[in-house]
């Protein structure tokens, strides 16, 4: 009796040792000490805790440190226009303002597919990969820019032209390729972001890209970083890109990816798939931040066509840097190939 409720207590936590018998030890242990182990519920109620706790971070995680992808452009789709219009950001608007006929209704990107044709894409592969027979990066990333002459050699850049055998490979029909696919391409921009063709013009540097999964040898050859195009050429107010290979059957990796931050932590991975003739356009500006994912194998051929609207920047078309005699072999020469140079373009 004169344990009352204590005894019962201590029968509780017992229970289980089926005697009731055993004796007890000395209670000051177990009530005030602290110092053993937890009991059953206790246990349970800290896992509980621990439980909740986890689901609580998971979930904050998850809301607050969000990557969503999308994809643009798929390499199976023929798009004939695909677009998401973006408010420009803030620098690049200022910019832009300055330039009467060339402030686009609003900033954004688009791909199209129907704007230079499979073959005219072709020529122009094979116009790239006869200038990188002749020059290549020791790294993963070489460049071809026909209108400065620069070709990646090694881990420098030499002058295309100042090599005899580029005009032996370049050819008449390599030039009107080139400089027609370069007017369609402006006509699209133009034509997408409502301005004047006129106060577009070609900028520097428009080049050819050849992409692999070689080890970078120097800071050149990383091209996979993220980037805004304006910050990267000061020049540039709208940027192109000219697919000349395929996604998935010509290189693995090497997709284009827009990322669209929404907030510090939460963004949106937006893909666009190479693929043979693809043209992809965009405002220049950072609300088109974007980078190209490292190519895992085969080789990736593109050609970034850049316009500013700025006159002072522009470029005039290239000329292949061939003298008039030149030219004129290249005429009797092409009348013997039946009218094109293909036959002296080498294959790799
Ligand atoms: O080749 C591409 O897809 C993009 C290249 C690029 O981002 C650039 O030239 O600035
Ligand atoms: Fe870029």
């Amino acid at each position: 009796m004169s344990d009352g409720g204590g005894s019962v207590r201590q029968r509780k936590k017992s229970s289980g040792d089926g005697t009731g018998s055993r004796p007890r030890k000395p209670k000051s242990t177990t009530s005030s000490g602290g110092s053993s182990s937890p009991s059953t519920a206790q246990q349970h109620q800290m896992w509980a805790r621990i439980v909740l706790m986890v689901g609580i971070v998971a979930i904050v995680y998850f809301t607050t440190f969000r990557t969503r992808e999308k994809k643009f452009a798929t390499q199976r789709e023929v798009l004939e226009l695909r677009t998401q219009p973006l408010d420009c950001s803030r620098p690049y608007l200022e910019e832009i303002s300055k330039f009467a006929g060339c402030i686009p209704n609003r900033c954004g990107r688009f791909v199209s597919d129907k704007i230079v044709s499979p073959a005219e894409a072709g020529i122009l592969l094979d116009l790239a990969r006869a200038g990188f027979e002749l020059g290549q990066s020791s790294g993963g990333a070489s460049i071809l820019d026909l209108h400065s002459g620069a070709l990646s050699k090694g881990t420098q850049f030499v002058n295309v032209y100042r090599l005899p055998e580029a005009k032996r490979l370049f050819t008449n029909q390599h030039i009107n390729v080139y400089r027609h696919v370069k007017a369609k391409v402006q006509q699209a921009v133009a034509d997408h972001f409502r301005l004047s063709v006129d106060a577009l013009h070609l900028t520097h540097p428009t080049f050819f890209s050849r992409l692999t999964n070689a080890t970078a040898k120097t800071i050149h050859d990383e091209y996979w970083h993220e980037h805004v195009d304006k910050e990267t050429y000061s020049s540039f107010h709208f940027t192109t890109l000219l697919y000349l290979t395929d996604y998935g059957k010509d290189f693995t990796g090497g997709r284009f990816v827009f990322i669209d931050n929404e907030g510090k932590h939460n963004r949106t991975l937006v893909y666009i798939e190479p693929k043979r003739a693809r043209v992809s356009g965009f405002t220049s500006g950072a609300e088109n931040l974007h980078h190209v994912e490292q190519v895992t194998g085969g080789v990736r051929y593109a050609i970034t066509i850049s316009f500013t609207c700025d006159r002072e920047m522009a470029m005039a078309d290239p000329k292949f840097a061939l003298d008039e005699e030149e030219e004129e072999e290249e005429k009797e020469a092409a009348t013997e190939n039946g009218g094109t140079r293909e036959g002296r373009v080498r294959e790799p």
